[in-house]
């Protein structure tokens, strides 16, 4: 391919079919931003047999967001489901009128009202799992930092979307439930770990651990067994009533909701960690953190000294907490590393911001690569710094104001996409993560064996969303006294 006239600048490497992959794979942030300094905000770049575009400046984010008519989403989104998750696909033409309503059900299910009753009960669902933590007993115990948050927020969040198992009998349900819950995310860790290779276009049948892993997670939720159990949320209710009538094979519709659990776990996990991990290793964070969890707990009518009262958050509540806003954003802006894709449906040309034009080809990709700003130091000083107040006024309210070249900034932070494509589960996650933080250092002293050690997320995943640490960190954490104001730094406790 040679680059035509209005055409951006063009690299293929020297590798056929190949072209830049391995240079891109090996490091896609340093990698886009050298080509950023050769070539300015556009530019072309062979990978893997196709052509992607990548438009670097955050100000021309929005004429890519908005260009619905030219450049499609959906194509690409739902061919790398299809392939990845094995179940049918929603673009042909039997079925892509109803995959619309399927479709509108993330929107109806995860905001508004709806999305109160799901964080109600997900902050339910993480004390349930806590109080069996707790039954381990009141001294010092040690787990890897990710450990800790996959088991408790893998059990919580699938408890909240998918219910819980109605007809057992009680004791023999909790270890059923334990064993159970525990075989789930084995399972689906082990799919996960074999994302990137998925992504890269292995074929599953090539990864059998994963391909077994996914039936195992699909043979559990079936309508058949799903129908077995209380509590469901709306928001998967609701896609079972539509498969249904959309006469699915029974393993197509578990694959599609195999589909669904991946997607409300996969960026939630690792972002409870980063968030978690970073307010640990700061003394500042982990003070204000506390601050705040007190403040918002001691306005409760709840009595916080008995052990049985389960603590309650409300709307206003959670809203109020911008201490764990800034916390989870400034996370999130230091782990993720997803990339946004469309394709264009025909040749056009494409206006940036600042007016030059761009032919574009009809089959290219047009990619979008958030974490160029969100390690852009123009915008964000420091930018590898964890800062716990960067996204927090002075007096303390939410921050939303950022520039770059002395313009304001409106697509600072997407770390949940944006456009066509934007994450639909949003709210929830931050929500999510909240009560997870709350409840965490609430109900726990917590603290990182070695928290000087430094620890790089993995960039083998770059492009998928957020990045996973590329080991695990120990924590020690023993159950806190109830009714004492949680302990604030380790010498504190040392003090003890
Ligand atoms: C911190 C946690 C999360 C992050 C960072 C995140 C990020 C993202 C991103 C970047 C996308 C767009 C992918 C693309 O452009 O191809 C996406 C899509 C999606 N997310 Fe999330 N997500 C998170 C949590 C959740 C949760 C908790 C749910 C559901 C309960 C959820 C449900 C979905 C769904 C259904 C889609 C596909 C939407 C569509 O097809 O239009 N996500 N997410």
């Amino acid at each position: 391919r040679k680059r035509k006239p209005g055409e951006p600048p063009l690299e293929t490497g020297w590798m056929p079919f190949i072209g830049l992959a391995l240079d891109y794979g090996r490091n896609p942030l340093g990698f886009l931003q050298d080509m950023q300094r050769k070539h300015g905000n556009v530019f072309t770049c062979k990978i893997a047999g196709k052509y992607l575009t990548f438009i670097t400046d955050p100000f021309s984010f929005s004429s890519v967001v908005r260009q619905g008519k030219n450049l499609d989403f959906q194509k690409f989104a739902m061919g790398f489901s299809q392939r990845v998750f094995g179940h049918a696909d929603f673009n042909s033409p039997m079925l892509s009128e109803s995959y619309k309503e399927v479709h509108s059900i993330f929107r109806q299910t995860l905001q508004g009202p709806p999305l109160q009753q799901l964080t109600q009960s997900m902050l339910g669902n993480l004390q349930t799992v806590l109080s069996q933590d707790s039954q381990r007993g009141h001294g010092w115990q040690e787990e890897g930092l990710q450990s800790f948050t996959n088991r408790i927020m893998f059990e919580a969040g699938f408890l909240t979307l998918f219910g819980q198992e109605a007809e057992l009998p009680k004791l023999r349900g909790v270890a059923k439930a334990g064993s159970f819950i525990r075989k789930t995310v084995r399972d689906f860790l082990m799919f996960d770990k074999a994302f990137p290779a998925l992504a890269a276009g292995v074929p599953i049948s090539l990864c059998l651990s994963a391909w077994r892993a996914r039936e195992a997670l699909a043979s559990e939720l079936k309508h058949s067994g799903l129908q077995r159990r209380n509590c469901i949320s709306a928001l998967i209710q609701r896609r079972m009533d539509a498969f249904d009538r959309m006469r699915l094979d029974e393993t197509g519709k578990a694959r599609t909701h195999v589909c669904m659990l991946w997607a409300s776990q996969a960026n939630t996990l690792p972002a409870a960690f980063w968030s978690l991990y970073y307010t640990l290793r700061s003394p500042a964070a982990l003070d204000a953190a506390l601050s705040e969890i007190n403040r918002v707990l001691q306005e409760s009518e709840e009595p916080l000294d008995d052990p049985s009262q389960l603590i309650s958050l409300t709307r206003e509540q959670l809203e109020s907490m911008t201490v764990l806003d800034s916390i989870i954003a400034e996370a999130l802006r230091l782990s993720s590393a997803s990339i946004m894709i469309r394709v264009a449906n025909e040749d056009f040309v494409l206006t940036l911001d600042s007016g030059e034009q761009v032919a574009i080809r009809k089959g290219d990709y047009i990619c979008l690569y958030p974490q160029l700003i969100h390690m852009d130091p123009e915008v964000y000083p420091n930018p590898t710094e964890f800062q716990f107040d960067r996204y927090l006024e002075a007096d303390g309210k939410k921050k939303s104001s950022f520039f770059k070249a002395g313009r304001r900034l409106r697509h600072f932070l997407i770390p949940f996409g944006s456009g066509a494509s934007e994450c639909p589960g949003r709210f929830f996650a931050v929500n999510e993560i909240k009560e997870f933080l709350t409840l965490a250092l609430w109900h726990y002293d917590l603290e990182l064996s070695n928290p000087d050690a430094t620890l790089a997320p993995d960039c083998a995943r770059a492009g998928l969303g957020i990045l996973p640490p590329s080991r695990d960190v120990l924590l020690r954490y023993r159950v806190r006294e109830r009714g004492g104001t949680p302990c604030r730094h380790k010498e504190e406790k040392r003090e003890e």
